[in-house]
């Protein structure tokens, strides 16, 4: 149970609670840094879940910051723009090796790393460095890890952004305070999620293909879970923006496929979505909602807590998949890992040193 993904799964809101606490300390290094440079562009370089964490950060941090922020896949380096770039790689274990090559090619420019473990190559390669602040994450598919790397770019963005002064103490106060009761919320999400999980644990294990459906940050969020579901469960999961489903992908819907549908809560969208969890639910008997409506009822429903602001509910609608990775593959005795990952990487490693 200690290094088990329930485990990390369960600890988010401390672990959380915790990075917002000694944000200050944290991100030092990399404020300093921006002050610095006073980048007019800033390029977030990882890959896996710590691409999806960039992705998903990448546009509170250009508001925040007012410069442009790319996130980008550490195996596709583009061209640098901007007259002052300035890079971050980021990666939970510090070993990736696409992340390392990275790392050689833009030698030339300012960079800082984050990394999930304090001793790794990454950190020995880099001339500036910061902790995501998770600590080390044993189970293999990271949970924790992913929220936490979110966080992290959320408080690096509102710190150097004070610094720099893009935004005032009284917005700076605002937006900790959002984070705050975001954070607060997620130990209430996590219960309504496990009460969740086992009024239809039983229909859950069923499943065999799944598709997430959510607007903004759900999406985003949407997308790390899928990654989550197709690691543990081994099964075919998508996500897909809202409006984006419905040019096309719907017509996959039979009555095999676990449909998620994350109802957004403003107006007009909310009713389209709604609609769209009533199709799915007309031709397949998994079609689950996760919502702040509390008029809409039923036990495959999952209420969940909001704060109204579209970028914390990264930590809002990742719990639902993370959860299913987290027990599914348990209730159906699933090994983990895969011989074609591991012949593969035997061959081709993705990790330096084996992640040694
Ligand atoms: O964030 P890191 O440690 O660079 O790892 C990138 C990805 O590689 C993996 O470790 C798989 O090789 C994923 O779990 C992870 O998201």
């Amino acid at each position: 149970m200690g290094n088990s993904m329930y485990h990390y799964w369960k600890s988010q809101p401390e672990v959380l609670r915790q990075i917002l606490e000694q944000r200050k300390s944290q991100t030092e290094e990399f404020v300093k840094l921006f002050c610095a440079v006073n980048p007019d562009k800033l390029y977030l370089i990882g890959s896996g879940t710590s691409l999806n964490a960039e992705r998903a950060a990448a546009g509170y941090m250009e508001t925040m910051l007012d410069v442009d922020v790319c996130a980008v896949p550490s195996s596709r380096i583009p061209q640098l723009r901007g007259e002052r770039p300035m890079v971050v790689f980021i990666s939970q274990g510090g070993s990736s090796t696409n992340t390392l090559q990275a790392m050689e090619q833009l030698a030339a420019y300012p960079s800082i790393s984050i990394t999930g473990e304090a001793e790794c190559e990454i950190r020995r390669r880099s001339s500036h460095h910061m902790l995501i602040g998770c600590g080390e994450e044993l189970a293999g598919p990271k949970t924790v890890g992913y929220t936490a790397s979110v966080l992290c770019f959320y408080i690096c963005a509102l710190e150097a952004a004070l610094a720099a002064g893009t935004i005032g103490p009284d917005k700076y106060d605002a937006e900790i305070g959002v984070l705050d009761l975001a954070v607060n919320q997620m130990e209430e999400n996590i219960r309504r999620t496990e009460a969740w999980f086992r009024r239809n644990q039983d229909e859950l294990v069923q499943i065999r293909k799944y598709v997430l459906v959510g607007c903004g940050s759900a999406f985003a969020a949407a997308t790390e879970g899928c990654l989550k579901i197709l690691e543990t469960i081994k099964v075919p999961s998508m996500s897909f923006e809202f409006e984006e489903y419905l040019h096309g992908p719907i017509i996959l819907t039979d009555r095999e496929l676990g449909g998620v549908f994350y109802i957004s809560d403003a107006p007009g969208e909310r009713e389209r979505m709604m609609e769209l969890a009533r199709c799915h639910a007309h031709f397949s008997p998994y079609a689950y909602m996760v919502t702040t409506d509390e008029s809409i009822q039923g036990a495959k429903v999952l209420h969940a807590l909001r704060t109204g602001h579209d970028h914390t509910q990264i930590f809002e609608a990742v719990l639902l998949p993370q959860l299913l990775a987290a027990r599914v593959p348990e209730l159906l005795g699933l090994a983990e890992g895969s011989p074609a990952y591991d012949l593969y990487t035997k061959n081709c490693p993705t990790k330096y040193n084996n992640g040694r």
